[in-house]
């Protein structure tokens, strides 16, 4: 049995560590030199997902607002006539796929909840770099739709104010964003009015001047509030002859139970293939090139099983807290912000079979075995989920780390490989193997990266060795700029193509994996290990992978 190791990073406090000392690291990972400073409250608070799991506000959060609100929607009076009307809407989409580039067909993109956070930070300027690269339909316009009070004009200078142009075009970057806002318009809307998406849909109409219109809608509001505006959409505002697609923003549900039950109230009046749910780090120009560097390159593949792999990390680190999102981080934690979904994903993809082809349908159908042949991570003392009989990966331990107010931003795939048996050249490598030992990163962010630690002989009349770097840095190798993850989906998104977004059979899988574990800490109340603000996190992370015999990559002088 192959084991899927989960490190979480909680927060570690030095006075009551329960770790002896763990001679096996190397000074600077040893936990026993760190310098534990007294955590404030706050920064307790703001790090602490599963701490948050025993204070009382949490715990009633099992049957909090999300699966609540849900569960009043299936509830509603009207619903017969809902569904009559979703039944239409969804077999108008069902016939209708106007290519959005026939010339004759419009798009209009819906961003709902304009006024928040996501919506001026990465949305619009997403769009914008879109329409910049000429990459957007001929026909298109872009609305804004919130409760905030909000003139066209003030919609267009809010959005202003975070485009930024591409570093290659940047010379009539001016004209073109006055191009781009004049597309844009702003309608104010309660989320759950059928009669203001019915507003809304008239003036889209006067927009589409009579063009087949297709119409995607972006969520980009607070998950309890999902279903009233898709319901709302759906049933007010579908495209009457194109395309409705609907993109969904993470959180998807708490656990299995509520993220079924989004699923299913989601589904009332969506298809699912309406229905884009969005993992922002498969658009991530690195996550998007694992399958190319793994399934185009000879070298790769024949190695990418037990046989040659001893352990893959999965990295993800940030040097801020929870900043203004505490209130979320309070009902989610990190392991449904970042593990259950970011990192899963990429493990997904990392560890899948070759897929039939690159269509969405069959990579997606890889991805699903791969999560369906883990099974559900336990707690025990660490967090600990083992592969079942998977032939490829059968004993190999993945294992995954992620927590913000680290010592720095990274996110990066770490594969180290087994030693090289009856190594010739184990007299001059020193006495630790490990740092004899093959890894390929793959870092997603900063500073996109592949590179290969390979053993090299030092220049010079003796024999000397040491681990040099075959490095592929991605400013220094392209001069483009590398698009947002944002950009990649909402393309993907009015494209219709699926391929980098979760179907609900994946989303079921990647939940049944955490869910209970989820579920025990929650219940058992574990008390998390602090660790001070800026650090290299919880030392329990060190124990975790000792127990598997593997040192985290990011750890070393060479990281
Ligand atoms: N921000 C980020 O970096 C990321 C966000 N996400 C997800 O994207 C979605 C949007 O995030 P973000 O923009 O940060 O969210 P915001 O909290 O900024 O909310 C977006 C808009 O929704 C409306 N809104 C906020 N709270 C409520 C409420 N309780 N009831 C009704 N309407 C409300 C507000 O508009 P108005 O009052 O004008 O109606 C607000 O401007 C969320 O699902 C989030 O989880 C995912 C990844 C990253
Ligand atoms: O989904 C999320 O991602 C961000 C990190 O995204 P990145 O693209 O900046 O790496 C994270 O900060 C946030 O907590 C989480 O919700």
């Amino acid at each position: 049995m192959a084991a899927t190791t989960i490190s979480v990073s909680t927060h570690y406090r030095s006075s009551s560590s329960p770790y002896p000392n763990l001679s096996s690291l190397s000074s600077h990972q040893n936990p026993n030199n760190f310098i534990f400073p007294a955590t404030s409250p706050k920064l307790a608070t703001a790090s602490l997902p599963f701490n948050s799991t025993a204070s009382p506000s949490i715990a009633s959060m099992q049957d909090g607002s999300l699966a609540a609100t849900v569960a009043g929607l299936q509830n509603e009076a009207p619903l017969k006539k809902l569904k009559d009307g979703l039944t239409s809407v969804k077999e108008n989409t069902q016939l209708s796929n106007f290519d959005v580039n026939d010339g004759k067909s419009t798009t209009s993109i819906t961003v709902v909840g304009a006024s928040g956070d996501l919506a001026k930070k990465k949305i619009f300027p997403a769009l914008f770099a879109l329409y910049y690269e000429d990459c957007l339909p001929e026909h298109f316009t872009i609305f804004g739709y919130a409760r905030s009070k909000m003139t066209d004009a003030e919609l267009r200078n809010m959005v202003s104010k975070t485009l930024t142009c591409r570093i290659d075009k940047r010379e009539n970057c001016g004209e073109k964003m006055e191009q781009f806002l004049q597309r844009c318009f702003y309608h104010s809307g309660q989320y759950d009015s059928l009669e203001n998406f019915a507003e809304l849909d008239e003036i889209l109409k006067e927009h589409e001047a009579g063009r087949v219109s297709n119409r995607l809608f972006y969520l980009s509001i607070p998950p309890n509030i999902f279903v009233n505006a898709v319901k709302c959409a759906s049933l007010s505002a579908s495209a009457s002859a194109g395309w409705t697609r609907v993109i969904v923003e993470k959180p998807f549900g708490r656990d299995s139970e509520s993220s079924a039950a989004l699923t299913k109230s989601l589904k009332q009046y969506l298809d699912e293939d309406q229905i884009f749910r969005i993992d922002h780090y498969l658009g991530k120009e690195l996550v998007e090139n694992l399958s190319v560097l793994r399934f185009s390159n000879l070298i790769f593949e024949p190695l990418w099983s037990r046989q040659y792999i001893r352990n893959v990390q999965l990295i993800f680190s940030e040097d801020f807290g929870t900043e203004g999102r505490g209130g979320y981080f309070d009902h989610y934690g990190i392991m449904r912000d970042i593990m259950q979904n970011h990192l899963l994903q990429i493990l997904a993809l990392f560890a899948m079979e070759t897929p039939v082809s690159l269509d969405a349908e069959d990579i997606r159908n890889e991805k699903v075995k791969v999560l369906r042949s883990m099974r559900p991570i336990r707690v025990d003392d660490v967090i600990i989920g083992q592969y079942k009989n998977n032939a490829r990966w059968d004993g190999v331990p993945f294992l995954m780390k992620a927590g913000k107010a680290l010592h720095d931003k990274r996110a990066e795939i770490r594969v180290q490989f087994r030693h090289v048996p009856g190594n010739l050249y184990n007299r001059n490598s020193g006495t630790d193997l490990d740092l004899a030992t093959n890894e390929l990163v793959i870092r997603v962010q900063p500073d996109e990266a592949i590179y290969l630690k390979i053993n090299n002989k030092v220049p010079g009349l003796g024999m000397r060795l040491d681990r040099s770097n075959l490095n592929l840095l991605y400013k220094a190798r392209y001069s483009k700029e590398i698009p947002d993850a944002y950009e990649r989906l909402l393309l993907d998104a009015v494209e219709g193509e699926r391929r980098l977004f979760i179907r609900s059979d994946e989303l079921d899988a990647a939940w049944a994996l955490f869910t209970p574990v989820l579920k025990d800490l929650e219940e058992k109340k574990k008390i998390p290990e602090y660790y001070p603000y800026g650090s290299r996190g919880p030392v329990g992370a060190h124990y975790l992978a000792a127990r598997y015999n593997v040192k985290w990559g990011d750890l070393g002088v060479d990281e």
